[in-house]
């Protein structure tokens, strides 16, 4: 079966498509590469054996996506990946993000919705839930008012997503993820972040490297164990792995809900300071950082109820923090090493 991957060559879904290739599925990926190179395509044959078909197009350009379900009128299967993602970037440009992230949306509902029988796959985020009130959250606690126009393009996505299903005859499962962190054990793919890194682990792997001089830890006043922000960080390839489940799951069963969503997290908090540990243990060096206020918009803490992702899906993260470290630690040095 042949499944459509947009931001196929990104993070994310760069190792999707490999979990899909192993599965057997047939994948065609839609990229612009603004955020990715074409060379991903070759890690991904490295790893699998197989190049999936790739179109470079912009889901922007309505008529591109109208002329891409021409050509393969045979895709019922979508995993959306495509968007932008930068948290500051949205509050200085919204309307790019509003643009980027919900026309592409709509220009693909809009073709999916004319199939007899549509499967719909969409990248959410933990950041629906806000500084949620109970750890560990799960899928009921509530969307709370989103902090950046990026956060609000997944809150309103869902919505989107949720009110089309509801008349058409797609299904849809919503992944709202925690936080993707880690490298494909071969080291052919990985995450491939422009400029400064605003993340935590590619910030640490940068450092680690000696591109950026020192980290800064973003507050230690929190009220956690440590003082420094708790986050569930899950390996990019567990992720993956529950798409390909997820999909099965939209293709083989009936009856299911027109709208289902799981929390994609390992269930296990984990501070800034243990994250930093985590690093020097698997990497042998010694990490320098130093303490910084808090980075303004940040919450406290989040981690995952996995539950739901468990018991319904029937998936479950088993890669530690410590082998997402150590994957992430031996990319980086791949990287600058090229
Ligand atoms: N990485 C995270 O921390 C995280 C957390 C929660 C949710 N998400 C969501 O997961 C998805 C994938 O994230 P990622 O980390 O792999 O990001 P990424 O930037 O690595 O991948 C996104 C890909 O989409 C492509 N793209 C963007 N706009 C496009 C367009 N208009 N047309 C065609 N291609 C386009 C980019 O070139 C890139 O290859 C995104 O929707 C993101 O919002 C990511
Ligand atoms: O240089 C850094 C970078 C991050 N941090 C800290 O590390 C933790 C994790 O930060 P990330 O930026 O890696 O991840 P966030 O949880 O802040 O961000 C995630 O959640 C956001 C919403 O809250 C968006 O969804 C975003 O895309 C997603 O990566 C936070 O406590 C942050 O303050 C540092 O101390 N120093």
């Amino acid at each position: 079966m042949k499944v459509l991957v947009t931001g196929g060559l990104g993070f994310i879904g760069s190792h999707t498509v490999v979990e899909l290739q192993n599965e057997g599925f047939e994948v065609v990926i839609i990229d612009n590469l603004s955020n990715s190179s074409e060379d991903v395509l070759k890690g991904i044959t490295a790893i699998t054996g197989k190049t999936p078909l790739f179109e470079k197009i912009d889901l922007r350009e309505k008529s591109a996506v109208q002329d891409f379900f021409k050509k393969h009128n045979d895709v019922t299967g979508v995993i959306h990946f495509a968007a932008s993602k930068a948290v500051g970037e949205s509050v200085e440009q919204p309307l790019l993000y509003y643009e980027n992230n919900i026309s592409s949306l709509v220009y693909l509902l809009q073709e999916l919705q004319q199939k007899s029988e549509a499967s719909f796959i969409f990248s959410s985020s933990c950041t629906v839930y806000g500084q949620a009130e109970k750890m560990p959250i799960t899928e009921d606690a509530p969307v709370q008012t989103a902090m950046s126009p990026y956060g609000n393009t997944k809150q309103i996505g869902e919505e989107i997503i949720t009110d089309t299903a509801k008349v058409t005859n797609i299904s849809a499962i919503l992944l709202r993820y925690f936080n993707p962190v880690g490298a494909h054990e071969s080291v052919e793919i990985g995450e491939l972040p422009l400029g400064v890194p605003q993340n935590l682990v590619p910030f640490i792997t940068q450092t680690g490297v000696g591109l950026r001089q020192e980290l800064s830890v973003f507050g230690n006043d929190y009220p956690t164990p440590d003082g420094t922000a708790v986050r569930d960080y899950i390996h990019v390839v567990d992720l993956a792995k529950a798409h390909v489940i997820a999909l099965q799951r939209l293709l083989n069963k009936k009856n299911l809900a027109k709208v289902e969503t799981f929390n994609l997290g390992t269930g296990k908090g984990s501070s800034v300071l243990e994250v930093i540990h985590s690093f020097e243990k698997v990497s042998d060096k010694k990490l320098p950082y130093v303490i910084k206020p808090r980075r303004e918009g940040d919450i406290t803490e989040a981690y995952a109820n996995t539950d739901k992702a468990n018991n319904v899906l029937g998936w479950k993260a088993e890669l530690s923090l410590d082998e997402a470290m150590a994957s992430a630690w031996k990319w980086e040095q791949k990287v600058r090493n090229k």
